[in-house]
Order: structure tokens, then sequence, then C-alpha cells
């Protein structure tokens, strides 16, 4: 049974202050029955690596460069995440790919870096709400994963978010219909990909406006094995009660 994941990215929110939201998670979720995941800024990741020492909390980074290191201005390795406490990167963030004109093949290679690194992958495909008007949205989500994902995946170490563009922070969510159509072909696509156990081992997040009132709705569908959620992790208040969400889930037999 494939353990279920909550996972908040920050963005670019948070300042010092916002790290005693960490320890409140944390009180609040002392053993939970999933992962927590937390990706601040990279500016708070070392802070909020030491914070979450002895909890259950992980913390992760919101991308990486892909190469080691070097002349690479503004830019952070994975090992330089990892060497501050990460135990995973959001990687090929639709607002990378627009913000950065990362590309699904530069994704593919950061996660390379990233997985030799020893850091979990979080993979993140979606459609535009164009695309999905025009019924593309099967095949956006397949040459993204076909590209982005690289051949050194396990069930370990790659995480796969499905997160439909139109979603993030608009608080317009699909149907249950739409992201278990999206989740179910994921899973066969990976497991076409990876064979049947490993296809069958990598979790897969839904992210886009994912609060306390629709998120046990959402774990409810297939293949769905928890959430990337931005705007509701960044308070406790907030992203607590989509854990608890969560952890009820993780109590039901899993499907798909
Ligand atoms: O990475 C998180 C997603 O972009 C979702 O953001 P949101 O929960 O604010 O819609």
């Amino acid at each position: 049974m494939r353990r279920k994941m909550a996972a908040g990215n920050w963005k670019m929110n948070g300042l010092r202050s916002s790290l005693d939201e960490l320890e409140a998670l944390a009180g609040a979720h002392p053993d939970p029955a999933c992962d927590v995941l937390i990706c601040p800024p990279a500016t708070l990741l070392a802070l909020a690596a030491d914070r979450c020492a002895g909890t259950a909390i992980r913390v992760g980074g919101q991308t990486c460069h892909m190469n080691v290191e070097g002349p690479h201005t503004g830019d952070i390795s994975a090992q330089m995440l990892r060497d501050v406490g990460a135990n995973a990167v959001i990687l090929g963030h639709s607002e990378r790919r627009a913000d950065h004109e990362e590309s699904s093949e530069d994704v593919r290679m950061l996660a390379q870096m990233a997985q030799a690194a020893g850091l979990q992958t979080i993979i993140c495909v979606g459609e535009s709400q164009f695309q999905r008007e025009a019924t593309n949205t099967l095949d956006i989500i397949g040459a993204q994963l076909s590209l982005s994902i690289p051949d050194s995946s396990t069930g370990e170490n790659l995480v796969v978010a499905y997160e439909p563009i139109w979603a993030i922070g608009t608080g317009q969510v699909p149907t249950s219909d739409q992201i278990g159509e999206v989740h179910d072909f994921i899973r066969a696509r990976l497991e076409q990909r990876f064979g049947f156990g490993v296809g069958k081992s990598v979790r897969l997040l839904y992210g886009g406006s994912v609060k306390a009132a629709n998120a046990q709705e959402i774990f409810d569908i297939s293949n769905v094995d928890g959430a990337l959620v931005g705007g509701a992790s960044l308070s406790a208040k907030d992203f607590s009660p989509i854990i608890a969400a969560l952890e009820a889930a993780a109590t039901e037999p899993a499907e798909g």
C-alpha cells in the first residue's frame, strides 16, 4: 500500500517568523499516518530543517540546478539542498515552466541530478485551460510524463504531482471524474514504462486549490495518494485539517 503524502509548497512566501507554523504543525501531527513535507523558499530551508529535526515533518526545495556547482549566479544545486537537510525537491512546477522557460527535457535533467543526490523528486505535470478545452489534456500529460521523468526513477525517488494550471490558486477545482481520469492515466503510463511493480508504487499527488473543505472528496478519488498544496500550506491552521483528511484516507484500503 502506498504511503500517503501531504506536501506543502510555500512558493515565494515566508519570512523567518513563518517557521513558527512548522512547530504548530509538528505539534498537531506528532506521528502522522502519512508523509508530511514542507517546501519553503530557499532562504528558509536550512532553518526549516533545523526546526523540523526530531519531528515527523520533512523539508524540500522548490527546484534545483542541473549542475553540481559552478558559475551559475543565483542557482542552487541538488547537493546543496541535501546539504542543508532537504529530503525532496519539487521539479517542473508550471510556475517554473512558465517563469523560467523550463522544458520537460530540462526537468528530466534536473530530476536526474536530484535523484543522484539522494533527493525524492516531485515532478509536476498539468494542462492549461486552453489545452483542456481543446480536449488535449491526456496528450499533454502523456508527453510531459515521458519527457520529464528520468529512467533512474523508482517508487522511492519519484512522486508525480498532477496540477492543472487553471486550478492553481484560482479556487477552481476539477471534478472528481476529471482528476480520476488523469490520475488513472498517469498510473497506467508509469506501469507501462517502469513495469507493474514500480509503476504501482509511485505516489500520485493532486495539486490545485486543495483546501480543508474539498480535501476529503479529493482523497477519495482513485489513484490520488495525497496533495501538493500551495496557499493552504502556509499556515498550520489551514494545512492541519488537510493532513488530517489524508490520515483518515490512509486508514481506508488503497484503490487503483
Ligand atoms: O504547488 C502547489 C500548487 O501550485 C497548488 O497551489 P494552490 O494550492 O495555492 O492552488
